[in-house]
């Protein structure tokens, strides 16, 4: 293979929402991301540490879809080392000049091999970074966007793929017969930039924005509360096992999946010890051993290829984590003294 291009971080992403004005008062108003830049067609969001141009772009369109998850490279010169690489790959590769997306430069655009838009760029336009622009931020300011997590029905051969673009695995979910469930990969030297969940795919599973403190994301909470949108929150607040981030699942009026996250660890070492999980062990997904949501196993959103249309599902072959989380036994268990317990879905 080629050089791949050298990944600094996922940067942002572009979703397909039905209704700009709901997605807007979602987005800004109880999220409290900062409008870089917005029209009748499309809104340019950034978190407060981002001096890129934006974080995520909300698109209007008549069906909810991810539109391209973008990365960023460290150099231009990572940009003909990205066409070269895909190239190789057989995959549609597209030359994007600079603008074509607002506030970003040239970028190579592709159909990867998993099914999903992905996107290269090095040059974007700067803009304010407000990291101490504390009379701006809310209580739940988002500070970066920290990870995409994607579903796709092979997670060895997904992991294969971002080994070969660099990437490295933090932690991932296995049972003892070698199934691979769930992995986590990055780039930056924190826990993931992308984590491979197992399903049918290509969807994107959620993205992840992160904050500093775990108050920002209880207030989030309270403040879904006080509008009466209790059914937003999907998932959470918790503490994750795998990662060990706090975390919160939210879902916008498409039903888009957003993870709020703070608090997972450094991962820049060389010889970053990999965690791996049982399936069976019920503090994987929830340190405290709360159950996870079916609709988090089961729903995700659709992408769509380089010429807007969404992707056809590829079923996943290979057991699925939401019929195992119990093992043949009826059990799962808790790791230490407690042994086994009944099983319950986790
Ligand atoms: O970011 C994450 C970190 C951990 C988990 S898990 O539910 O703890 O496996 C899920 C997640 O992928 O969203
Ligand atoms: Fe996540």
């Amino acid at each position: 293979m080629t050089t791949p291009p050298d990944v600094l971080r996922c940067a942002y992403t572009e979703l397909v929402v039905t209704d700009l004005a709901a997605s807007r008062a979602f987005y800004v108003d109880v999220l409290g991301l900062l409008v870089t830049y917005e029209d009748s067609e499309a809104i340019y969001l950034r978190a407060f540490e981002e001096y890129l141009h934006h974080s995520l772009v909300l698109r209007r369109g008549p069906v909810p879809a991810v539109a391209v998850l973008a990365y960023r490279v460290r150099a231009e010169a990572d940009l003909a080392l990205a066409e070269a690489y895909y190239r190789e790959l057989g995959v549609r590769v597209e030359r994007r000049p600079a603008g074509a997306t607002r506030g970003i430069g040239e970028a190579v655009r592709v159909q990867d091999p998993l099914g999903f838009p992905v996107e290269f760029f090095h040059h974007a336009e700067h803009t304010e970074r407000f990291t101490q622009r504390y009379d701006v931020h809310g209580a739940g300011a988002l500070s970066r966007l920290d990870h995409f997590n994607v579903t796709t029905p092979d997670v060895p051969a997904a992991r294969a793929y971002y080994e070969g673009l660099g990437f490295r695995v933090s932690e991932d979910i296995r049972d003892n017969e070698g199934t691979v469930y769930a992995a986590w990969m990055f780039r930056k030297p924190t826990v993931h930039d992308v984590a491979l969940t197992g399903g049918d795919g290509p969807r994107l599973h959620h993205l992840a924005f992160a904050t500093h403190e775990r108050h920002q994301i209880l207030h989030i909470c309270d403040h879904l509360g006080a509008l009466r949108r209790p059914e937003m929150i999907e998932r959470g607040p918790g503490r994750h096992g795998v990662s060990n981030a706090f975390y919160l699942y939210v879902r916008d009026p498409d039903g888009h999946r957003v993870e709020i996250y703070t608090h997972d660890y450094y991962t820049g070492d060389p010889d970053n010890p990999v965690i791996s999980w049982d399936v069976h062990d019920n503090q994987r997904r929830d340190w405290w051993g709360n159950p996870v949501v079916p609709s988090w196993y089961a729903e995700a959103s659709a992408v769509l290829d380089l010429d807007g249309n969404p992707q056809p599902l590829v079923a996943r072959a290979e057991a699925r984590e939401a019929d195992v989380t119990i093992g043949a036994d009826g059990f799962s268990y808790t790791a230490g003294e407690q042994g086994f317990k009944l099983g319950q879905q986790v």
